[in-house]
């Protein structure tokens, strides 16, 4: 016998471990490391994944179930990937079962869905009798049939609908039977109906029927020849089927023949052809042509970073660049050379973009370089469309694949190169369980491959840039010594000689002195109006975070916050009401101040629309694209607008950081900030890095091409070191004095963070189990080691947003160096407070090398 451990899909720690199952002998060989299954567990079929295979039975042989089925032809997840997902959740403190749904697309998450039928062998209502589920007293017998009384009616006609239609949705059944869900439950427990579920995929492939020619070609020239003179369409079919060996979509056959299905079925029937349904696979990119593109000449420093990856790559050895480019240095260049010098090797290769730099342009870059050898995941697609690209990886029919941070798990089998693009973007790390950064997950999936991980920038993360060196301000990086772990490859200079554009940077305080109250200083205004006489482009960024139109009354200085979570609400103009980015919480805008009745309740902070607005009055006729969360929503949306502007039908692109990222347009020579600071007032460590690199971003969308490029940044703080810094374009001065900050506070990269958030109704319960929860780390910590602790813990504190969805909020902070005992130790400490967390309802939740700190 062989057994297979399952890991089933009930997110809890109690069922954190894998089950054995029996694979039935109808089942050998379709069950496999990877294997998706529907498995008994308790009285339900649950989904679970194949971990392992083996011969012995670990506990009693006789009460191993058996698999109850396979759902896929060939297993979604390979070994690597099976392997993969332990790692993940021990590194990030997640179930398996978590990790293991993370790495397969929506469309193949389970959806359970119940049916409900007649008990067994009830076949009528009279049957229902004789199987005496009907309890006596319920039917009387007359002679003539079964009388029903009134309730006893409804049950009847229920049954017989039940008996009629077979298996009957749970939700289609409760539909039809308005009203009577109260009895239907009855039905249930007293046994007249039983109700099963059923494991679906959330979607279906696509199927469309396919013409699949008769294989010998003799056979049809055979009967072609026996065909009567007239039988022209016939014979036109067979003269296809003659010339092509490739199966073909029907639809296309007759489209391309001018004929209908009858003839093709006709020739079926005879067995010149088989019509079947067959798998389709989506194109998101149907009826695009990508223009090919051809290697370019390197630049000498693009060379230099060429060589040394390709070194590793023919060496196959396992390491991981940092490659630090200005922006229009050409790093795409060199991942593009890069990526074909993989595939020459029969290899693969996967490349990371942030999600909104995942512009068609982007795409269009590697799709013409690479063409259907492309797979392109992100979340624009429908969840049909990713599935299908997703397939196209899996059943090896490319060879490169592009996309948001979950593409890091795409399912290839022997990658040579991971490279992640614009690597300092914080959107790489996922929020939610399981919390993991596509980073470190590139180098774990790297290792496994002997594969070779590029991390591209040009402002990189302090923690990619520190473990470049081997020391920073008398600090090792590395506590057990050696070489760095990342190689860094710099490219200090643009394509083409082209200069860094000049940078000016405007005191807001002092334009008000001035009695300028608009929120573009004269500087900025006349950069504009410049542009509009010239016929250049303008990007306008005003960075949304910190700067939401929150709603403020400038009598009693009243804000709306939500009446759930202690933050202020937004005020969306396309609805007309203010809304919490939390919870979800709405409320129609008020006309007075609730507090105080004064009607000077106005939209305050500067929104995108309001900057608009202002635009227009300042330059009447100016032609304006703004790009936000409310423009972007719909498909297809963000490359509308782009694709607008790159045709010059506006003069000014104005966005969130949407447009601070990618975008290459030759016309655009201004790039202004509306307000540099926003993000600066974040209670958050990394808000002056996070700065930095925004202000270094956008500004690197000006001047890339023939004309030069200016850049103008507004600010309320302009001696602000970041902003001076991103001004010079001047990324090591940066980053020597922040990292020197960072080592006199303790924070990462001299540290690692474990974040604990607790949250709980009422306050007293929180502080009680959060100091508990402390004390017992801070036992081990002092324990685990002689001397020096082998991590800190701080707090507990209130979090940063104290309240959301009227649950309190407090957070501990673990401090710790390389991979040490913390992470053990809060796993332990947590399990040891199971007992006293959950009858409280307490929610704890762990977020290992957290990047937002709320
Ligand atoms: N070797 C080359 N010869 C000529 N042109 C090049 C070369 N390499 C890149 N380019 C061109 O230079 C421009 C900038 O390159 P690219 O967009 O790759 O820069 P980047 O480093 O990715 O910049 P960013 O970080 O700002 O996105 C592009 O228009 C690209 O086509
Ligand atoms: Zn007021
Ligand atoms: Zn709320």
């Amino acid at each position: 016998m062989t057994y297979a451990k399952v890991i089933v899909d009930v997110p809890s720690k109690e069922t954190n471990r894998p089950y054995d199952y029996v694979i039935p002998p109808k089942l050998s060989g379709w069950v496999e490391i990877g294997s998706r299954v529907g498995v008994p567990f308790g009285p339900r079929i649950l989904q679970g994944f194949v971990v392992g295979l083996h011969q012995e039975a670990e506990v009693d042989a006789a009460r191993i179930k058996p698999i109850a089925e396979v759902s896929d032809s060939e297993p979604p997840l390979t070994p690597e990937l099976v392997k993969l997902s332990r790692w993940m959740s021990k590194t990030y403190l997640c179930h398996d079962i978590t990790a293991l749904q993370a790495m397969i697309p929506g469309a193949l998450k389970a959806k359970y869905e119940r049916y409900i039928q007649a008990a067994e062998g009830v076949t009528s209502p009279q049957s229902a009798v004789e199987h005496g589920v009907f309890a006596g007293g319920e039917m009387t017998g007359n002679g003539q049939g079964i009388l029903f009384e009134s309730e006893t009616l409804e049950r009847e006609s229920i049954l017989r609908y039940v008996i009629a239609k077979g298996p009957v949705k749970t939700e289609q059944l409760l539909l039809k039977f308005e009203g009577q869900a109260t009895l239907i439950k009855q039905m249930l427990l007293s046994g007249q109906l039983t109700e099963a579920q059923v494991i679906k995929d959330r979607l279906s492939q696509k199927k469309v029927l396919t013409v699949y020619p008769n294989e010998n070609k003799n056979e049809i020239r055979a009967y072609l020849d026996k065909l009567p003179a007239n039988a022209k369409r016939q014979k036109d079919v067979l003269d296809y089927l003659l010339l092509h060996h490739e199966p073909v979509k029907l639809a296309d056959l007759l489209a391309e023949l001018d004929l209908s299905a009858s003839t093709v079925k006709s020739l079926a029937e005879k067995g010149m052809l088989i019509i079947r349904e067959a798998d389709e696979f989506r194109n998101p990119y149907e009826g695009r042509d990508f223009t090919p593109t051809l290697p370019m000449l390197l630049t000498p420093q693009q060379q230099i970073a060429y060589d040394a990856i390709r070194q590793d790559l023919d060496d196959r050895i396992h390491r991981t660049y940092l490659l630090q480019g200005v922006t229009g240095s050409g790093k795409t260049e060199v991942y593009l050379q890069t990526i074909q010098r993989t595939l020459d090797a029969g290899r693969e290769a996967i490349v990371l973009v942030p999600e909104i730099s995942l512009t068609p342009q982007m795409v269009e870059r590697f799709k013409g370089r690479f063409g259907d050898q492309v797979a392109v995941l992100h979340s624009r697609l429908s969840q049909g469309e990713r599935y299908d690209e997703w397939r196209k990886i899996r059943a090896g029919q490319v060879t490169v694949a592009i996309g948001a941070r979950s593409a890091i798990f795409a399912p290839f089998t022997k990658i040579g190169l991971i490279i992640i693009d614009e690597e300092h973007e914080s959107s790489y790390k996922q929020e939610e369980s399981p919390k993991y950064h596509a980073k470190r997950v590139a180098i774990e999936r790297a290792c496994a491959h002997d594969a070779v991980v590029v991390l591209g920038s040009a402002t990189p993360s302090l923690e990619t840039f520190y473990q470049t060196k081997s020391d920073l301000h008398g600090v090792p990086v590395r506590l057990s010594g050696g070489e760095p772990a990342i190689r860094l490859i710099t490219m200090s200079e643009r394509v083409a000689g082209r200069p860094m554009p000049e940078v000016k940077i405007v005191d807001l305080r002092e334009e008000l002195k001035a009695g300028n109250r608009s929120m573009f200083s004269r500087e900025l205004y006349s950069a504009i109006e410049t542009r509009l006489h010239k016929k250049e482009q303008t990007v306008l960024l005003l960075n949304r975070r910190g700067y939401s139109t929150f709603v403020m009354c400038r009598s009693c200085g009243f804000v709306a916050g939500c009446p759930h979570c202690d933050i202020s609400l937004t005020y969306h103009q396309r609805s007309r009401n203010l809304r919490c980015h939390y919870c979800g919480y709405a409320e129609r805008e008020p006309e007075v101040c609730p507090d105080c009745k004064s009607e000077h309740i106005r939209f305050f902070g500067t929104g995108t629309q309001k900057v608009e607005e202002e635009l227009g009055k300042l330059f009447p006729g100016i032609r304006v694209i703004r790009m936000d969360v409310d423009t972007t929503t719909e498909k297809g949306s963000h490359e509308k607008w782009l694709t607008q502007f790159r045709n010059k039908e506006a003069d000014v692109l104005l966005g969130t950081q949407m447009v601070a990222k990618g975008l290459d347009f030759p016309d655009v020579t201004l790039v202004g900030v509306i307000a540099a600071d926003t993000v600066l007032n974040l209670p958050d460590f990394r808000a002056g890095e996070k700065t930095f690199q925004l202000l270094t971003q956008v500004a690197g969308r000006a001047g890339r091409h023939h004309l030069p490029g200016e850049v103008v940044i507004q600010s309320y703080s302009p001696e602000h070191y970041s902003i001076e810094h991103a001004s010079r374009h001047d990324y090591d001065s940066f980053v020597m004095q922040e990292l020197g900050m960072r080592k006199e506070r303790g924070y990462p990269p001299y540290c690692r963070l474990i974040l604990i958030t607790m949250s709980h109704e009422h306050i007293p319960v929180l502080v009680q189990i959060g100091e508990a929860l402390a004390n017992t780390l801070r036992e081990r910590a002092g324990a685990a080691r002689e001397g020096e602790p082998s991590f800190e813990v701080m707090g507990p504190v209130a979090s940063p947003i104290p309240r959301i969805k009227d649950r309190y909020r407090f957070q501990c902070m673990v401090k710790y160096r390389e991979e040490s005992a913390a992470i053990e130790a809060v796993k332990a400490v947590l399990a040891s407070f199971e007992s006293r967390v959950k009858p409280h309802k307490i929610q704890i939740s762990v977020d290992v090398d957290p990047q937002i700190l709320m």
